[in-house]
């Protein structure tokens, strides 16, 4: 950045003071730069006041955040800053059109210059800025400035009416040119045949091409009139004649550079109002074809020279690059008169996306603000000192303004640094406290899973609790039920005894009959009704019963080993007695003094045993006819308890055995009369 002293006080000074000079170099060169002696140092003067007029967006909705930063006690100096960096930039004076409009702008910076144009002194306004950044705007008018809405005249119009309105000069002459690819259009040369007095010259055609001669554009068409309303409308109308173009940056960019000359004949003084072609970049003016790149790059010629004008000016060069183009060859008077003074507005953009152009256009004014009159020309005979002295002193100025800035920014860098570190520190410590949260919140974390643990195996080991209760509920349901069935299987079985038992009372009988006794109370019907009353054999059915309820349902091996299963008949589970399987005989060796009842459903088997029990029923009959003292059953090697049930010395063992002997006889009447045919054959022995 290069901060520039400011001059705005000095540039209201005086400015008749100073003397023209011819360099050696040019005889024809104005020059403005000698001051007279300084011997109480004050400061020098500088031609060039700078201006920045920042623009606004008033036609966006969202508005992007603006890249300037305005300085409230000083209205000379703008920051640019981007993200963390800045720049400060010092001018003479700088306007945001949001909050200030054309009127307002005009009255503060240009207004005075004016009334100087009036007395005889020769101003020239330059706009200079990016495409689109609002020089046509400011220069001819527009809407929306200030955020009032309504049209406002540009410092043309404006200009105008400062002149004619209320002067004693009331006489203008007025010349429109239009500098497009290096030619010098005259654009008031079509309106040659009105009532305003315009002067054409001779042979004048429309738009014509005009040559340069000396410093001015040879022949170029003038209107002259005192009526600032119908010189504006003139200008109005030729102003829409420049060559315009849609670009990327602008929808109406203007492609030339309009020179707008104010001369007042009857004091001397001339205005001269310069609307800029934009300095723009040719890639992002959207421009293609050779010739439109061409084009682009001749407007921009007009712009880097007249940059190199103001630079060596600024530099003191001995040769100031004035020919360079069409342009600066029209301004060359603007800067080698030192009765002139140059009014650069710098227009700019708030728009982050034209931070580039917007700092090279704001370099180029602070550059243009350190131009300092009469300082690259030797003027000792006339001011009686080294001429290069005021230049030397602003120069020195300059240094000692950047050195304080310098100082200033090293102090704003440590106090940054010192922020820097601070903020670390903070940082660092915050970071520590997060690690302690997180290693604490781990532990938490850790608490809150073994709490879910425990309480997930407190609600298993109450469902678990729950589901045995549930099963052991079950259980004793099933054992019930169990107790039932067997209770009922036992009432039928009494049943079945029952009929087999009067069936053999009738076998007996029937028996008697065909021998031709009617003696009930002897022989073996009378004998086993005695033996087996109905309490005996409830009371051995209940005993039995009991044991076998006793049994463990959760046992194993009694569970397997008793089976109540349904049976049609008696004489099958007589027979399964008899003959055990496998499982009963563990059982029976494990238990001995437990009865085991085990009954197999099979139809064919029982229909079998019935058929036995029918024939050999008759068989025991024939047997019964002898005399039977005792029923010895080998088989199953037992005491025949039939003489002992008077007696009560074994009551258990002899009720056992008395329904082993039913199921005996009842199931496996082959094996009795087995053992009766037997008895027959020893008695028939005896
Ligand atoms: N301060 C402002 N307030 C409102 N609108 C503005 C302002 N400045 C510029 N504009 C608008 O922006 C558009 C471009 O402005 P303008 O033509 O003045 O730019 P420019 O710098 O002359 O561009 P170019 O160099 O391409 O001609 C125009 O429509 C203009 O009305």
């Amino acid at each position: 950045m290069a901060p520039t002293p400011s001059s705005s006080s000095s540039a209201k000074s005086n400015q008749t003071q100073f003397t023209l000079i011819k360099t050696p170099q040019t005889k024809h060169r104005l020059n403005f730069h000698l001051k007279p002696p300084n011997p109480d140092h004050t400061p020098p003067e500088h031609p060039v006041e700078v201006i920045g007029r920042i623009r606004d967006h008033p036609d966006r909705k969202e508005k992007p955040p603006s890249i300037f930063q305005a300085n409230p006690d000083n209205n000379q100096t703008v920051r640019v800053r981007a993200d963390a960096v800045y720049r400060d930039f010092t001018l003479d004076g700088v306007s945001f059109s949001e909050e200030e409009g054309i009127e307002s702008f005009y009255k503060r910076f240009v207004e005075e210059r004016i009334k100087g144009v009036k007395v005889g002194e020769k101003c020239t306004v330059v706009m200079y800025g990016p495409t689109g950044a609002g020089k046509s705007h400011t220069m001819f008018g527009g809407c929306g400035g200030g955020g009032s809405g309504k049209k406002e005249a540009g410092i043309v119009y404006r200009s105008l009416r400062e002149i004619l309105d209320g002067g004693v000069v009331a006489f203008v002459q007025v010349t429109v040119l239009e500098v497009y690819n290096e030619e010098i259009y005259d654009l008031l040369s079509t309106s040659c045949s009105n009532s305003l007095g315009i002067g054409c010259p001779k042979g004048g055609t429309s738009k014509a091409r005009l040559e340069v001669m000396g410093k001015k554009a040879k022949n170029a068409t003038f209107i002259s009139g005192t009526d600032a309303g119908k010189i504006s409308k003139e200008i109005a109308k030729v102003e829409k004649r420049r060559i315009v173009k849609s670009t990327l940056c602008n929808e109406r960019s203007s492609r030339s550079h309009c020179i707008i000359i104010l001369d007042v004949p009857t004091v001397g003084g001339r205005l001269m109002l310069v609307d800029m072609a934009g300095s723009e970049n040719i890639d992002r003016a959207g421009q293609t074809g050779f010739e439109a790149k061409m084009q682009t790059a001749k407007i921009n010629q007009g712009n880097i020279a007249l940059k190199r004008v103001v630079e060596s000016i600024a530099n003191g060069d001995s040769h100031v690059p004035f020919r360079d183009s069409k342009l600066t060859m029209l301004l060359q008077d603007s800067f080698e008169d030192d009765k002139s003074k140059i009014l650069m507005i710098l227009c700019a953009s708030p728009d982050p996306k034209e931070m580039h152009k917007t700092l090279c256009t704001l370099e180029y004014g602070a550059k243009a603000k350190c131009i300092v009159r009469g300082s690259h020309t030797p003027n000792k005979d006339k001011n009686g000192g080294d001429e290069s002295s005021s230049r030397i002193a602003a120069m020195d100025e300059f240094i000692s303004k950047l050195q304080s800035e310098k100082k200033q920014q090293e102090k704003e860098r440590n106090d940054a640094q010192k922020q820097l570190k601070k903020k670390e520190e903070e940082v660092a410590a915050l970071r520590s406290l997060l690690l302690q949260k997180e290693a604490c919140a781990a532990t938490n974390e850790e608490e809150a899973i073994e709490e879910k643990v425990n309480e997930r195996t407190q609600c298993l080991k109450a469902e678990l609790e729950k589901k045995l209760e549930e099963c052991r509920r079950m259980a004793e349901e099933f054992v019930e039920m169990e107790r039932r069935r067997m209770e009922e299987r036992i009432v039928q079985q009494q049943e079945e005894l029952e009929m087999m038992r009067r069936r053999l009372e009738e076998i007996e009988v029937e028996f008697r009959r065909s021998r031709g006794t009617t003696d009930e109370t002897s022989g073996f019907a009378k004998r086993l009704r005695s033996l087996y009353s109905d309490d005996d054999m409830v009371k051995s059915m209940d005993l039995d019963m009991g044991k076998s309820m006793d049994l463990d349902m959760g046992d194993p091996v009694w569970g397997s080993a008793v089976s109540y299963q349904p049976s049609n008949t008696i004489s099958s589970n007589l027979s399964n007695v008899l003959q055990p399987k496998p499982q009963e005989n563990m059982v029976a060796q494990m238990y001995p003094d437990r009865v085991c009842l085990s009954t197999v459903f099979e139809e064919e088997e029982v229909e079998e045993d019935e058929e036995k029990v029918i024939v050999e029923d008759k068989s025991i009959c024939s047997v019964t006819t002898r005399p039977m003292p005792s029923l010895n059953f080998g088989g199953l090697g037992k005491e025949n308890c039939v003489n002992s049930t008077a007696g009560d010395k074994e009551p258990a063992s002899c009720r056992k055995l008395r329904i082993e002997n039913i199921f005996t006889l009842c199931g496996n009447q082959r094996e009795l009369s087995q053992h009766t045919g037997k008895d027959e054959v020893l008695q028939d022995k005896n």
